[in-house]
């Protein structure tokens, strides 16, 4: 048997959890035992207290069979409503387990898919997965875990008791199920699509908005709020009509499914009612049978429930499940061994790479680097610098050709080992929302404080971080922005610093510096990147004569000439 889409999904998570969705299962199943009793009392007290032949029931007189009868609903009702508790309480607690286990495999799954695929994913639309996604899926799981089972087993019961009490009844009440089961699978055909479409829709306004928000500060220096609220509007009045849609598409059928179960109603009514009159059922039976009736309903209007909260859940699931799945990955190959240690050279041998099948940023690249060389790369904007140290740090793999170090191909090594060798100091410094030290050692995961803080020296942090309420303990900010350019740069080449990579890879470190921050980086630079091989790339001269060779980029030809041009090396600083 197939099961539904959101089980499937949660399955692998869901496993340990096993034992307490069962046992909610088990409660609720017990609820349904005890729910099977509750017309009982009522038709006591009608049959033996308040009409046909009082006192007639184990001897007792009318009053004491009604307080029986009542205290007997207290009771039925209080062992209801406990076992209700406890079989929801068991069933959530599971669900938010299995809730919190599945997030963090997608967290992991996201922090290791391929820079491809985070190019295609905007951030917004993965984080609406990881929360709302999961969150609706997991209504699916415990609808299931409280529903399908508990509702199955009282169907099954009140079948068998209205069968054996009156099956000519039970033959009338049961004609409208088959309808209502056709009405039902339609219905979760149309909330499955309409909630696939809203579900699409909320991930685009939670991409744009975390686009927008991120941005808040251009926006407001560009006195862009008004449009920016309009960008947001029309994705928000977007989101509103999709879920406008899919609520109308849910809410349609109640009143579908009340009228189809009212018709059965009404008929067990009009034909019990005759069987009453003729004297062949009393009316107490008649309540009971009625009671059943409504009870058979409760389970069928449920599984119709359910088959909508699956329907729900799956779209959501399907969105979980492509995250899940996703092969997207820069992966080691089984064989991988420890990156060498960069004692010869790195060397890039007819190189190409596309970030977009039609469009080369790379063709017939061909560097060597030696090992302790420093060489700075100079080319125009766009032609692919960036691309070239991310490459080497094997963010991407290349399409064509190889890069070796120390005669081994990138991708015969160890992801983990190979970023050892490299400190990388990127163009956006990508500072997390921690303190100054915190970042700092983000370069080193065995770095000590002693050792942040010279890091923070080499590169120049002292200079600054005296002033900050609480030195290098002070909180950045998300992206650190309590800091200026200059100060997150010079965090960031303290990462370098603290690293012990034996390759520094530096983009564009100076630029838009002022001219002191730029002397104080290039400084930094000189004392971090000691006795190391670095590779740089900018576009500032200053910067470019600490180099011992400079490489120059030529522009873009409709085909791109191999990357051999060599300046003439400048003198070593
Ligand atoms: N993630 C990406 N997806 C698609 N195209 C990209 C991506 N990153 C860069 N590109 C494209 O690749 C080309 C090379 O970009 P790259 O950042 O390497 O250039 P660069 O030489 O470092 O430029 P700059 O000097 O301006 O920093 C550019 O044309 C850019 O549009």
């Amino acid at each position: 048997m197939k099961l539904p889409l959101p089980l499937t999904v949660a399955g692998p998570a869901a496993r340990v959890q096993v034992p307490a969705l069962a046992a909610a299962a088990g409660l609720v199943v017990l609820r349904v035992g005890v729910l099977l009793l509750r017309p009982w009392p009522l038709a006591l007290a009608v049959d033996h207290a308040l009409a046909g032949t009082p006192g007639s029931w184990a001897g007792f007189d009318p009053l004491t069979i009604l307080v029986l009868a009542g205290a007997a609903t207290i009771l039925l009702s209080a062992a209801i409503g406990l076992l209700d508790m406890a079989g929801l309480r068991t069933a959530e607690g599971a669900a938010e387990r299995i809730g919190a286990s599945l997030r963090a495999t997608m967290f992991h799954q996201a922090m290791t898919r391929s820079l491809r695929w985070h190019d295609r994913m905007r951030s917004g639309e993965l984080v609406s997965r990881l929360t709302t996604d999961v969150g609706r899926l997991l209504d699916g799981v415990v609808a299931v875990a409280t529903s399908f089972l508990p509702d199955a087993v009282m169907l099954l019961g009140v079948l068998g008791l209205l069968f054996a009490f009156d099956p000519g009844l039970a033959v009338i009440g049961l004609t409208v199920v088959p309808v209502l089961a056709v009405l039902a699978v339609r219905q979760r055909r149309r909330i499955r699509a309409a909630q696939q479409e809203a579900r699409a829709e909320s991930g685009r306004l939670a991409g744009a908005t975390t686009d927008l928000l991120r941005n808040v500060r251009a926006v407001q220096a560009f006195g862009r709020a008004d449009r920016a609220t309009a960008v947001f509007g029309t994705r928000n009045r977007a989101v509103l009509d999709v879920e406008l849609r899919a609520v109308d598409v849910d809410a349609r059928w109640t009143p579908v499914a009340d009228i189809v179960l009212a018709i059965g109603s009404a008929l067990v009514l009009v034909v019990g009612g005759r069987h009453v009159l003729a004297g062949v059922l009393t009316t107490g039976q008649l309540l009971v049978v009625l009671a059943y009736l409504r009870d058979l309903y409760s389970p069928v209007r449920g599984l119709t429930r359910l088959s909508a909260v699956l329907a729900k859940a799956g779209a959501s699931a399907s969105r979980v499940r492509e995250v899940l799945e996703c092969d997207e990955a820069v992966v080691d190959r089984v064989d991988a061994l420890p990156a060498p240690a960069l004692r010869q050279d790195v060397r890039f041998e007819e190189v190409a790479f596309s970030y977009e099948a039609a469009h080369p940023v790379l063709t017939d690249v061909n560097l060597r680097i030696v090992a302790g060389e420093t060489v700075c790369l100079l080319g125009p904007s766009g032609i692919g610098k960036s691309t070239l140290l991310h490459l080497l740090l094997r963010l991407y793999d290349v399409d064509a050709g190889r890069i070796l170090i120390d005669g081994v191909d990138l991708r015969d090594c160890d992801q983990r080992s190979l970023r050892e060798r490299f400190a990388f100091v990127p163009q956006d410094p990508w500072l997390l929302d921690a303190s100054v030290a915190e970042n700092i050692a983000f370069g080193n995961q065995h770095a000590t404080r002693a050792g942040v803080l010279a890091a923070g020296r080499a590169a120049l942090v002292d200079e600054f971080v005296d002033r900050l309420p609480f030195g290098y303990d002070t909180p950045l900010g998300e992206g650190g922005i309590r800091l200026s350019g200059g100060q997150r740069r010079r965090v960031a080449l303290a990462r370098a610093a603290v690293s012990e990579a034996p390759m520094v890879l530096l983009d564009e470190p100076t630029a838009s510096l002022d001219p002191h921050s730029a002397a104080a980086v290039v400084e930094a630079i000189r004392t971090t990147t000691t006795n190391r091989t670095v590779l740089l790339v900018t576009h500032d001269h200053d910067l470019a004569a600490i180099a011992d060779r400079v490489v120059t980029l030529p522009p873009r030809q409709t085909h791109q000439p191999p990357l051999t041009a060599e300046l003439q090396p400048s003198g070593r600083r």
